[in-house]
Protein backbone atom coordinates (compact mmCIF):
# COMPACT_ATOMS: atom_id res chain seq x y z
CA UNK A 1 0.00 0.00 0.00
CA UNK A 2 0.86 3.35 -0.62
CA UNK A 3 0.57 6.53 0.89
CA UNK A 4 -1.55 7.50 -2.05
CA UNK A 5 -3.76 4.87 -1.16
CA UNK A 6 -4.70 6.07 2.47
CA UNK A 7 -8.16 6.93 2.35
CA UNK A 8 -8.37 10.06 4.36
CA UNK A 9 -11.74 11.43 4.70
CA UNK A 10 -15.71 9.71 4.29
CA UNK A 11 -16.00 6.92 1.49
CA UNK A 12 -16.42 8.51 -1.94
CA UNK A 13 -19.39 9.80 -3.25
CA UNK A 14 -21.40 8.17 -6.02
CA UNK A 15 -23.51 10.48 -7.84
CA UNK A 16 -27.17 9.26 -9.15
CA UNK A 17 -27.52 9.19 -12.63
CA UNK A 18 -29.46 11.92 -14.14
CA UNK A 19 -33.20 11.04 -14.90
CA UNK A 20 -33.89 10.21 -18.63
CA UNK A 21 -37.35 11.53 -18.01
CA UNK A 22 -38.12 14.36 -20.30
CA UNK A 23 -39.21 16.98 -17.47
CA UNK A 24 -40.06 20.67 -17.94
CA UNK A 25 -36.68 22.46 -17.29
CA UNK A 26 -36.65 26.42 -16.09
CA UNK A 27 -34.23 28.04 -18.62
CA UNK A 28 -32.12 29.49 -15.68
CA UNK A 29 -28.91 32.25 -16.51
CA UNK A 30 -25.86 31.14 -15.95
CA UNK A 31 -23.26 33.26 -14.06
CA UNK A 32 -19.80 32.57 -15.00
CA UNK A 33 -17.66 33.89 -12.31
CA UNK A 34 -14.52 33.49 -14.02
CA UNK A 35 -15.50 36.88 -15.52
CA UNK A 36 -15.71 38.75 -12.46
CA UNK A 37 -11.74 39.43 -12.37
CA UNK A 38 -12.26 42.20 -14.89
CA UNK A 39 -14.20 45.88 -14.38
CA UNK A 40 -15.60 44.63 -17.62
CA UNK A 41 -16.87 41.36 -17.01
CA UNK A 42 -17.57 42.17 -13.61
CA UNK A 43 -20.24 44.41 -14.93
CA UNK A 44 -21.44 42.13 -17.51
CA UNK A 45 -22.22 39.62 -14.67
CA UNK A 46 -24.15 41.90 -12.32
CA UNK A 47 -26.23 43.22 -15.78
CA UNK A 48 -27.33 39.41 -16.07
CA UNK A 49 -27.73 38.61 -12.41
CA UNK A 50 -30.01 41.60 -12.27
CA UNK A 51 -32.22 40.71 -14.80
CA UNK A 52 -32.04 36.99 -13.46
CA UNK A 53 -32.45 37.91 -9.98
CA UNK A 54 -35.33 40.35 -10.95
CA UNK A 55 -36.97 37.55 -12.91
CA UNK A 56 -36.57 34.04 -11.67
CA UNK A 57 -34.98 34.55 -8.85
CA UNK A 58 -33.01 31.57 -9.47
CA UNK A 59 -29.86 31.22 -11.54
CA UNK A 60 -26.88 28.87 -11.89
CA UNK A 61 -23.00 29.70 -11.04
CA UNK A 62 -20.28 28.12 -13.08
CA UNK A 63 -16.19 28.25 -12.20
CA UNK A 64 -17.37 29.18 -8.51
CA UNK A 65 -13.98 27.99 -7.24
CA UNK A 66 -15.37 24.33 -7.01
CA UNK A 67 -14.55 21.94 -8.89
CA UNK A 68 -16.62 18.95 -9.80
CA UNK A 69 -14.58 16.60 -7.78
CA UNK A 70 -15.07 19.41 -4.88
CA UNK A 71 -19.10 19.14 -5.14
CA UNK A 72 -18.42 15.30 -5.19
CA UNK A 73 -16.38 15.66 -1.72
CA UNK A 74 -18.90 18.00 -0.06
CA UNK A 75 -21.67 15.04 -0.74
CA UNK A 76 -19.37 12.33 0.03
CA UNK A 77 -19.11 14.73 3.70
CA UNK A 78 -23.00 15.28 3.66
CA UNK A 79 -23.72 11.03 2.83
CA UNK A 80 -21.29 10.36 6.12
CA UNK A 81 -23.34 12.96 8.48
CA UNK A 82 -26.63 10.88 7.57
CA UNK A 83 -24.92 7.32 7.24
CA UNK A 84 -21.95 6.94 9.51
CA UNK A 85 -22.71 8.11 13.02
CA UNK A 86 -25.51 7.27 15.09
CA UNK A 87 -28.79 8.67 15.85
CA UNK A 88 -27.05 9.90 18.84
CA UNK A 89 -24.17 11.08 17.70
CA UNK A 90 -26.70 13.34 15.15
CA UNK A 91 -28.74 14.30 18.21
CA UNK A 92 -25.75 15.95 20.15
CA UNK A 93 -27.54 18.84 18.90
CA UNK A 94 -30.74 19.49 18.20
CA UNK A 95 -32.52 22.05 16.94
CA UNK A 96 -34.70 24.06 19.12
CA UNK A 97 -37.56 25.46 17.08
CA UNK A 98 -39.18 27.27 20.01
CA UNK A 99 -36.87 29.97 19.91
CA UNK A 100 -36.52 29.87 15.70
CA UNK A 101 -32.63 29.29 16.37
CA UNK A 102 -32.11 26.79 13.61
CA UNK A 103 -28.66 25.29 14.07
CA UNK A 104 -28.42 21.74 14.66
CA UNK A 105 -29.71 18.68 14.24
CA UNK A 106 -33.73 18.25 12.77
CA UNK A 107 -34.27 14.58 12.86
CA UNK A 108 -37.31 13.22 10.23
CA UNK A 109 -40.96 12.92 10.82
CA UNK A 110 -41.42 14.76 14.10
CA UNK A 111 -43.87 16.55 11.64
CA UNK A 112 -46.53 15.64 10.00
CA UNK A 113 -47.36 16.26 6.45
CA UNK A 114 -50.65 19.08 5.58
CA UNK A 115 -53.75 17.50 7.18
CA UNK A 116 -52.71 13.41 7.13
CA UNK A 117 -50.76 11.57 9.92
CA UNK A 118 -47.73 11.26 6.60
CA UNK A 119 -44.71 12.24 8.62
CA UNK A 120 -42.03 14.91 6.99
CA UNK A 121 -39.24 12.40 4.88
CA UNK A 122 -36.21 14.72 5.61
CA UNK A 123 -33.73 14.45 8.19
CA UNK A 124 -31.38 18.22 8.26
CA UNK A 125 -28.01 20.11 10.04
CA UNK A 126 -27.45 23.29 9.60
CA UNK A 127 -23.73 23.60 10.64
CA UNK A 128 -22.77 27.21 12.18
CA UNK A 129 -20.02 29.55 10.73
CA UNK A 130 -16.73 28.57 11.91
CA UNK A 131 -15.39 32.14 13.03
CA UNK A 132 -12.41 32.65 14.48
CA UNK A 133 -13.54 33.61 17.84
CA UNK A 134 -15.35 30.59 17.62
CA UNK A 135 -18.38 32.02 18.96
CA UNK A 136 -20.79 29.03 17.22
CA UNK A 137 -18.81 26.46 19.69
CA UNK A 138 -21.42 25.26 21.03
CA UNK A 139 -23.54 24.57 17.86
CA UNK A 140 -20.52 22.34 16.82
CA UNK A 141 -20.55 19.91 19.40
CA UNK A 142 -21.48 16.85 16.81
CA UNK A 143 -18.60 13.88 16.82
CA UNK A 144 -18.72 14.70 12.70
CA UNK A 145 -17.66 18.20 12.92
CA UNK A 146 -14.55 17.36 15.67
CA UNK A 147 -13.91 14.59 13.14
CA UNK A 148 -14.28 16.86 9.90
CA UNK A 149 -13.84 20.25 11.45
CA UNK A 150 -11.13 21.36 8.71
CA UNK A 151 -12.62 20.61 5.91
CA UNK A 152 -16.13 21.57 6.87
CA UNK A 153 -14.68 24.68 7.64
CA UNK A 154 -12.68 24.95 4.26
CA UNK A 155 -16.19 24.77 2.68
CA UNK A 156 -18.44 27.12 4.27
CA UNK A 157 -15.72 29.55 3.91
CA UNK A 158 -15.79 29.00 0.13
CA UNK A 159 -18.88 28.98 -0.03
CA UNK A 160 -19.06 32.50 1.68
CA UNK A 161 -16.48 33.03 -1.02
CA UNK A 162 -18.87 32.61 -3.86
CA UNK A 163 -21.60 34.37 -1.80
CA UNK A 164 -19.38 37.60 -1.63
CA UNK A 165 -18.87 37.96 -5.31
CA UNK A 166 -22.68 37.33 -5.84
CA UNK A 167 -23.54 40.00 -3.28
CA UNK A 168 -20.79 42.69 -4.99
CA UNK A 169 -22.96 41.87 -8.18
CA UNK A 170 -25.65 42.40 -6.82
CA UNK A 171 -25.37 45.37 -5.21
CA UNK A 172 -23.49 46.99 -8.51
CA UNK A 173 -26.91 45.89 -9.99
CA UNK A 174 -28.67 48.28 -7.50
CA UNK A 175 -26.39 51.19 -8.21
CA UNK A 176 -25.46 51.03 -4.65
CA UNK A 177 -21.61 50.88 -2.98
CA UNK A 178 -20.17 47.34 -3.89
CA UNK A 179 -19.76 46.29 0.03
CA UNK A 180 -23.56 47.43 0.82
CA UNK A 181 -24.46 43.95 1.01
CA UNK A 182 -20.85 42.34 1.77
CA UNK A 183 -20.66 44.52 5.20
CA UNK A 184 -24.37 43.37 6.35
CA UNK A 185 -23.13 39.67 6.05
CA UNK A 186 -19.66 39.57 7.19
CA UNK A 187 -18.42 35.86 7.58
CA UNK A 188 -16.92 36.83 11.14
CA UNK A 189 -19.94 38.49 12.54
CA UNK A 190 -22.59 36.45 14.16
CA UNK A 191 -25.27 35.54 12.24
CA UNK A 192 -27.33 32.13 11.28
CA UNK A 193 -25.44 31.84 8.19
CA UNK A 194 -25.32 27.70 8.30
CA UNK A 195 -23.91 24.78 5.74
CA UNK A 196 -26.70 22.58 5.76
CA UNK A 197 -26.37 18.85 4.64
CA UNK A 198 -30.06 17.50 4.06
CA UNK A 199 -31.40 14.00 3.23
CA UNK A 200 -34.96 12.73 1.92
CA UNK A 201 -36.05 9.46 2.33
CA UNK A 202 -38.17 7.60 -0.22
CA UNK A 203 -41.99 7.41 0.75
CA UNK A 204 -44.64 4.66 -0.75
CA UNK A 205 -45.66 6.04 -3.58
CA UNK A 206 -49.58 5.81 -2.25
CA UNK A 207 -48.63 7.81 0.72
CA UNK A 208 -46.93 10.61 -1.78
CA UNK A 209 -50.12 10.47 -3.59
CA UNK A 210 -52.40 11.78 -0.68
CA UNK A 211 -49.66 14.60 -0.14
CA UNK A 212 -49.42 15.86 -3.95
CA UNK A 213 -46.39 14.20 -4.09
CA UNK A 214 -44.80 16.54 -1.16
CA UNK A 215 -41.11 16.38 -0.13
CA UNK A 216 -40.73 20.21 0.75
CA UNK A 217 -43.39 22.26 1.02
CA UNK A 218 -43.86 25.36 -1.09
CA UNK A 219 -42.20 28.27 0.35
CA UNK A 220 -39.60 31.24 -0.21
CA UNK A 221 -36.09 30.80 1.49
CA UNK A 222 -35.48 33.24 4.27
CA UNK A 223 -32.03 34.46 4.30
CA UNK A 224 -30.42 36.76 1.49
CA UNK A 225 -29.32 34.31 -0.71
CA UNK A 226 -29.50 30.66 -0.66
CA UNK A 227 -26.72 28.06 -2.52
CA UNK A 228 -27.55 24.56 -3.90
CA UNK A 229 -24.57 22.52 -4.42
CA UNK A 230 -25.64 20.45 -7.76
CA UNK A 231 -28.19 18.57 -6.65
CA UNK A 232 -29.08 15.41 -9.75
CA UNK A 233 -31.73 13.96 -7.98
CA UNK A 234 -34.73 16.06 -9.78
CA UNK A 235 -37.59 17.22 -7.63
CA UNK A 236 -36.87 20.87 -7.02
CA UNK A 237 -39.46 22.97 -9.16
CA UNK A 238 -39.78 26.67 -8.79
CA UNK A 239 -43.20 28.61 -9.55
CA UNK A 240 -42.92 30.64 -12.89
CA UNK A 241 -45.00 34.11 -13.05
CA UNK A 242 -47.65 32.06 -15.06
CA UNK A 243 -48.00 29.95 -12.00
CA UNK A 244 -46.93 27.01 -13.43
CA UNK A 245 -43.92 24.91 -11.81
CA UNK A 246 -40.71 24.06 -13.59
CA UNK A 247 -37.76 21.80 -12.44
CA UNK A 248 -34.24 23.02 -11.72
CA UNK A 249 -31.88 21.07 -13.69
CA UNK A 250 -28.81 19.63 -12.50
CA UNK A 251 -25.56 22.04 -14.03
CA UNK A 252 -22.31 19.52 -13.77
CA UNK A 253 -18.98 20.50 -14.04
CA UNK A 254 -18.89 22.04 -10.56
CA UNK A 255 -22.28 23.93 -10.92
CA UNK A 256 -24.22 25.56 -7.93
CA UNK A 257 -27.61 26.68 -8.04
CA UNK A 258 -27.91 29.78 -6.24
CA UNK A 259 -31.62 31.96 -5.44
CA UNK A 260 -33.35 35.01 -3.58
CA UNK A 261 -34.63 34.69 -0.59
CA UNK A 262 -36.76 37.40 1.50
CA UNK A 263 -33.93 39.27 3.28
CA UNK A 264 -32.98 40.32 -0.12
CA UNK A 265 -36.62 40.82 -1.45
CA UNK A 266 -36.98 43.17 1.37
CA UNK A 267 -33.61 45.16 1.24
CA UNK A 268 -34.43 45.92 -2.76
CA UNK A 269 -38.07 47.02 -2.04
CA UNK A 270 -39.27 43.56 -3.96
CA UNK A 271 -37.11 44.07 -6.60
CA UNK A 272 -35.03 40.88 -6.42
CA UNK A 273 -37.62 38.04 -6.27
CA UNK A 274 -37.43 35.18 -3.59
CA UNK A 275 -38.86 32.65 -5.92
CA UNK A 276 -42.14 30.32 -4.48
CA UNK A 277 -40.17 26.86 -4.74
CA UNK A 278 -40.59 23.17 -3.65
CA UNK A 279 -39.96 19.67 -3.95
CA UNK A 280 -41.43 17.17 -5.19
CA UNK A 281 -41.21 13.38 -5.34
CA UNK A 282 -38.50 12.69 -8.43
CA UNK A 283 -39.43 10.92 -11.37
CA UNK A 284 -39.17 6.56 -11.15
CA UNK A 285 -36.21 6.16 -12.60
CA UNK A 286 -34.34 8.11 -9.59
CA UNK A 287 -36.93 7.89 -6.88
CA UNK A 288 -34.95 5.15 -4.70
CA UNK A 289 -31.98 6.75 -4.41
CA UNK A 290 -31.43 8.27 -1.17
CA UNK A 291 -31.46 12.93 -2.03
CA UNK A 292 -28.70 13.84 -0.24
CA UNK A 293 -28.68 17.61 -0.34
CA UNK A 294 -26.05 20.35 0.30
CA UNK A 295 -26.42 24.46 0.74
CA UNK A 296 -25.09 27.15 1.97
CA UNK A 297 -27.97 29.24 3.90
CA UNK A 298 -26.70 33.17 3.53
CA UNK A 299 -28.65 34.92 6.70
CA UNK A 300 -28.31 38.82 7.19
CA UNK A 301 -25.86 39.65 10.53
CA UNK A 302 -27.54 39.46 13.19
CA UNK A 303 -27.04 43.12 13.95
CA UNK A 304 -27.57 44.26 10.58
CA UNK A 305 -30.32 46.31 9.83
CA UNK A 306 -32.68 45.12 7.04
CA UNK A 307 -34.66 48.02 5.27
CA UNK A 308 -34.64 49.33 1.90
CA UNK A 309 -31.20 50.38 0.41
CA UNK A 310 -31.03 53.31 -0.87
CA UNK A 311 -30.44 52.55 -4.38
CA UNK A 312 -30.50 54.77 -7.30
CA UNK A 313 -32.03 52.55 -9.30
CA UNK A 314 -35.39 51.51 -6.73
CA UNK A 315 -35.88 55.30 -6.42
CA UNK A 316 -35.68 55.89 -10.27
CA UNK A 317 -38.38 52.60 -10.40
CA UNK A 318 -40.15 53.79 -7.27
CA UNK A 319 -39.69 51.19 -5.03
CA UNK A 320 -37.48 52.75 -2.16
CA UNK A 321 -39.26 54.26 0.66
CA UNK A 322 -37.57 54.76 3.75
CA UNK A 323 -38.89 51.85 6.34
CA UNK A 324 -38.04 51.19 10.33
CA UNK A 325 -35.42 48.70 9.90
CA UNK A 326 -35.73 44.94 10.87
CA UNK A 327 -33.14 43.75 12.86
CA UNK A 328 -31.41 40.55 11.14
CA UNK A 329 -31.79 37.91 13.81
CA UNK A 330 -35.42 39.14 15.39
CA UNK A 331 -36.79 38.69 11.80
CA UNK A 332 -34.45 35.19 10.99
CA UNK A 333 -35.65 33.93 14.67
CA UNK A 334 -39.70 34.64 14.09
CA UNK A 335 -39.24 33.31 10.60
CA UNK A 336 -37.97 30.30 11.18
CA UNK A 337 -40.35 29.63 14.35
CA UNK A 338 -43.47 30.71 12.04
CA UNK A 339 -42.33 28.04 9.58
CA UNK A 340 -41.14 25.01 11.71
CA UNK A 341 -42.20 25.30 15.43
CA UNK A 342 -45.36 23.16 14.34
CA UNK A 343 -46.84 19.67 14.47
CA UNK A 344 -47.39 19.89 10.91
CA UNK A 345 -46.32 21.34 7.71
CA UNK A 346 -49.75 22.55 7.17
CA UNK A 347 -50.31 24.49 3.57
CA UNK A 348 -50.16 27.50 5.35
CA UNK A 349 -51.40 29.07 1.72
CA UNK A 350 -50.98 32.43 1.51
CA UNK A 351 -51.20 33.27 5.64
CA UNK A 352 -49.29 36.15 6.37
CA UNK A 353 -47.44 38.11 8.81
CA UNK A 354 -45.54 41.04 9.50
CA UNK A 355 -42.31 41.73 10.84
CA UNK A 356 -41.59 45.23 11.48
CA UNK A 357 -43.24 47.17 7.84
CA UNK A 358 -42.01 43.86 6.00
CA UNK A 359 -44.85 41.66 4.98
CA UNK A 360 -43.94 37.69 4.75
CA UNK A 361 -46.68 35.20 3.06
CA UNK A 362 -45.84 31.88 4.77
CA UNK A 363 -47.11 29.33 2.52
CA UNK A 364 -48.51 28.60 -1.13
CA UNK A 365 -50.51 26.19 -3.03
O1 LIG B 1 -33.96 19.97 -1.41
C1 LIG B 1 -34.00 20.86 -2.24
O2 LIG B 1 -33.71 20.66 -3.43
C2 LIG B 1 -34.44 22.25 -1.85
C3 LIG B 1 -34.71 22.42 -0.39
C4 LIG B 1 -35.15 23.81 -0.04
O3 LIG B 1 -35.74 24.51 -0.81
C5 LIG B 1 -34.82 24.38 1.28
O4 LIG B 1 -34.35 23.63 2.15
O5 LIG B 1 -35.01 25.59 1.48
FE1 LIG C 1 -35.85 26.53 -0.11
Amino acid sequence: MTVADVVVGPKKWVSPKETTEKLDWADLTVIDLNEFDTPEGKQKLANELKVAGSTEGFWAVVNSGFSEEDIFEIFSYGRSFFEDYSDEEKSAVEVDFTTGNYFGFKKRGNKTMFDTKIPDNSEIVNIAKFTKDNRFAEYHKFKFVAENQAKLEEISRKSFEVIRKLLILLAIGLELDENYFVDRHLYEDASDDALRFMRYHPRAASEDARIENTWARAHTDFGTLTLLFNQVVAGLQIKTPDGSWKYVKPISGGGIICNVGDTLNFWSGGFFKSTIHRVVRPPDDQVGAPRIGAFYFLRPGDKANVEIAPSPLLKELGLYKKVSPVIGTDYVRKRVTDYHNRKTYAKQSNVKFKVGEFEIVDGFD
